[in-house]
């Protein structure tokens, strides 16, 4: 987390694999850029991008440029801040398979080692899809630089391995060649503030905690749904899917901040054991359940105002039968004392309606209703949101008297904004975390049993939908997914509060 103090952290090169890839563009170079605004970076630092297309430099910069312009928070005088920021960027065309290329990050450390008259803290940062991690991380590992172990940290992307058993391969070959201390496992949503602020919602305050438990809480609901496509990602996302993608890591985390037991403190490992006991409660899927409890779209070809898209199974890099699903809904129940009976429902997709990460937390209506059931026309309440982006706020809906002579209830909202509460404009998940990773604090990152615990509440999802042919596409850009996954939540009385 960001201290209190505007404490910069050590002289730093930041090595980026992937680093002509999306999530570069869209959201590490526009966080670096941030962070150099506010003075939070080394004056002392240096970022270089590594992939194989072809950059030069100063191409390089024009790109990246392109992807704050686009994506970055503050964009204001963004001329002169740039022209400062962007001599820190470099760009090292190789290929990651290429063994005999690692040196080249040696003698960029020993240079800048040299330039800056001390030895800098080197992070190597994966934002590569995880079938090249093992690969990178092992030649990593064979550079003498990663002998000196307290200057180098690996930040690994999710999907942290492809499923159970690469992520428990990848545990092991990383936990060979680094300290626990020098692996970072991101999830970006942990990073995000409205995320960290439900701990605070929960156990700063007395007022919800009596009423968090099966026996107020009817369910639970997660979405985060997404309007973009594919937008060129099909190299990654192709072998991977909505489940491995968002589910898996996102929106469980999400239901483990939800679902979790008041930690002791906020040290690292005592938050990490209270959620990893989360995913241990969750119940285990079998194979005849899947098709009850988990639904999987892709999206076919459509328009969007007025506007073509192409269908999923037509974009650059994806196969012509694809089976990747783009959406993904699941119902879960967490098998504990507090949580027994109450289900989950998770849900994420690509080319839906809206860009929104929302949680519902829904309470049971009251035990008697004296009014009379006229008074009541919408009996939608009781509801607690949590809105987790773009709108960022927490709404308490509830059932009120209309003012007037006639009985009427209605639903009313109690609403904090952070927009309204605070003035200043909170920082991007991935600014708290690079932050984070460049000063050693591994809070917000996962632990190697964390990932694994949260692979096994998916696998026996994967495994069936390995073995069955989807019925793709299914569902049209623009809409709330595959009709099935209306009927997962529908079927047992409740709805979609987003629809
Ligand atoms: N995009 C996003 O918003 C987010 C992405 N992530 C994670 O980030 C990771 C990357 O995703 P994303 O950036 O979207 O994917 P992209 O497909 O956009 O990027 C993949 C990157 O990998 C590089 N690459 C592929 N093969 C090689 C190779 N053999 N040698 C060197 N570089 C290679 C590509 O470079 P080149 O083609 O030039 O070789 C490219 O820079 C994933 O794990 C994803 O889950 C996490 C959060 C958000
Ligand atoms: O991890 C990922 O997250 C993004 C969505 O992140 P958000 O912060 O914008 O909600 C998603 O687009 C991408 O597919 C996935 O890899």
């Amino acid at each position: 987390m960001i201290p209190a103090t505007n404490q910069r952290p050590p002289a730093t090169i930041l090595f980026i694999f992937g680093g002509s890839g999306d999530l570069n563009l869209r959201k590490l170079t526009p966080a670096l850029y941030n962070l150099f605004i506010d003075k939070y970076l080394s004056e002392k630092f240096a970022v270089v991008g590594l992939g194989r297309s072809k950059y030069t430099d100063e191409s390089f910069r024009e790109r990246l440029l392109e992807g704050v312009q686009s994506f970055s928070r503050r964009k204001d005088d963004l001329d002169d801040t740039w022209k400062s920021f962007s001599p820190s960027i470099s760009y090292l065309q190789m290929d990651a398979d290429d063994a005999g290329a690692y040196p080249k990050l040696s003698d960029f450390v020993a240079a800048k080692k040299k330039e800056w008259g001390e030895e800098p803290n080197v992070v190597f940062y994966l934002a590569v899809a995880p079938q090249l991690v093992p690969d990178i991380a092992t030649n990593l590992g064979k550079l003498p630089l990663c002998g000196e172990k307290s200057h180098v940290r690996i930040v690994v992307e999710k999907p942290f391995g492809h499923d159970l058993k690469t992520a428990q391969e990848l545990n092991a070959l990383l936990g060979g060649l680094f300290a626990e201390e020098q692996i970072y496992r991101i999830d970006h949503y942990l990073g995000k503030e409205t995320v960290q602020n439900i701990l605070a919602l929960r156990f700063a305050n007395s007022l919800f905690e009596p009423i968090w438990n099966r026996r107020y809480v009817e369910y639970v609901q997660i979405t985060a749904s997404e309007t973009v496509g594919l937008e060129g990602r099909g190299g990654y996302y192709e072998g991977s899917g909505a489940l491995r993608d968002m589910i898996q890591n996102h929106l469980l985390q999400m239901l483990c901040m939800v679902a979790t037991e008041a930690p002791i403190s906020f040290e690292a490992n005592e938050v990490r054991n209270k959620k990893v006991d989360v995913l241990n409660a969750i119940r285990r899927i079998r194979p005849e359940q899947v098709n009850d409890v988990a639904v999987r779209g892709q999206y076919g070809p459509g328009e969007k105002d007025g506007k073509k898209i192409p269908g999923y199974r037509e974009e650059e890099g994806v196969k012509p039968d694809s089976a990747t699903e783009t959406f993904a809904a699941v119902k879960l129940y967490v098998d504990n004392w507090r949580w027994e009976d109450v289900p989950f429902y998770l849900r994420t997709g690509k080319s839906l309606p809206e860009k929104a990460t929302v949680i519902t937390v829904q309470f049971k209506p009251a035990p008697y209703y004296a009014f009379p059931e006229e008074a009541t026309q919408d009996w939608h309440s009781n509801q607690l949101t949590i809105g987790i982006q773009p709108d960022r706020d927490i709404r308490l809906r509830f059932q009120a008297k209309r003012p007037g002579q006639t009985l009427a209830i209605d639903p009313v909202e109690m609403v904090f904004s952070y927009k309204d509460a605070y003035s200043s404009q909170e920082p991007e998940a991935y600014e708290t975390l690079l932050l984070d990773v460049m000063t050693g604090d591994a809070t917000l990152f996962m632990r190697a049993d964390q990932v694994e615990a949260a692979w096994k509440v998916v696998t026996p999802i994967l495994e069936a939908w390995e073995n069955q042919t989807p019925d793709f596409p299914n569902y049209a850009p623009g809409s709330w997914g595959p009709e099935a996954a209306t009927q997962l939540i529908e079927k047992d009385g409740f709805h979609w509060t987003m629809k």
